[in-house]
């Protein structure tokens, strides 16, 4: 059977330096896998060539067997991928609500006016921001901040949802909310992709995992098993101690 989401060959460089090296992985539908990896080994520039922030240059991504790689970014958002950043990106001069239907108007079926606020509710409730739409955003405290972000991705049904270190800056109840959130995502079948450093949440919610050191791919598995793996705990300890 294919596999819904599939990269080969996943090449960045950035002048002299190589960023992503020949990385290849597949996703199943409904699966969460991390992507982890000591600081500067390349996950967040395979999650911005998966969302097209930038090109490629060389190597494929495929959706559902359709090509992404060379669309732009706004054509791989109605391709069915949506993607969290790691710094809060929001338009804090617009309501929660608005700031859901701005994602809602680039999705895959883009929709308007009341199915559109329908949509964007849904997704508020589904983050358990029920009842908050015509808040201000820099009126939500830095968790509710991030739910924003989360109802942003997933209002648009996404087949593919990044999640760029979103757990991330959280105090420990905060932490624990979140990963339940993320977790009834998957329970829902969500297939998601997660770049995190915080191992708790990554044993919590991810069966497997896909370790990069310096723009290589160097272990892919099951989460316990990878991060037991020799080059594995080389690797973060001859880079940043974050296991
Ligand atoms: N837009 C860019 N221009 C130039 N170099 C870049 C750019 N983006 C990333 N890099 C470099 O590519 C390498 C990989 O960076 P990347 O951000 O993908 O790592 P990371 O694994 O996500 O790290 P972190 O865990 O710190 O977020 C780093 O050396 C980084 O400095």
């Amino acid at each position: 059977m294919r596999a819904m989401f599939e990269i080969r060959g996943l090449s960045k460089r950035f002048g002299g330096l190589q960023a992503v090296k020949a990385v290849d992985f597949d996703l199943a539908e409904g699966e969460v896998v991390g992507l982890l990896g000591p600081n500067g080994s390349g996950k967040t520039t395979v999650m911005n060539l998966i969302s097209g922030v930038f090109p490629a240059n060389g190597g494929s991504i495929r959706l559902g067997g359709r090509r992404l790689d060379g669309l732009p970014a706004h054509r791989i958002a109605k391709e069915g991928v949506s993607r969290t950043f790691q710094l809060v990106r929001l338009a804090p001069s617009l309501s929660v609500r608005q700031n859901v239907l701005l994602s809602l108007s680039f999705g895959a079926r883009p929709v308007s006016g009341r199915e559109a606020e329908r949509r964007a509710d849904e997704a508020l409730s589904r983050v358990g921001l029920e009842g908050v739409g015509d808040a201000r955003v820099p009126d939500l405290n830095y968790i509710d901040q991030k739910r924003v972000e989360l109802a942003r991705a997933v209002a648009t049904r996404p087949r593919l949802l990044l999640l760029d270190e979103w757990l991330a800056g959280l105090n420990p109840t905060e932490l624990r909310a979140a990963i339940a959130l993320v977790g009834s995502l998957r329970d829902d079948g969500a297939t998601i992709l997660l770049v995190e450093h915080i191992m708790e949440a990554v044993r919590a919610l991810c069966p497997r995992s896909i370790v990069m050191r310096a723009g290589e791919k160097i272990a892919d598995g099951p989460t316990a098993e990878v991060l037991n793996d020799r080059r594995v705990v080389e690797a973060y300890l001859g880079g940043a101690a974050h296991v």
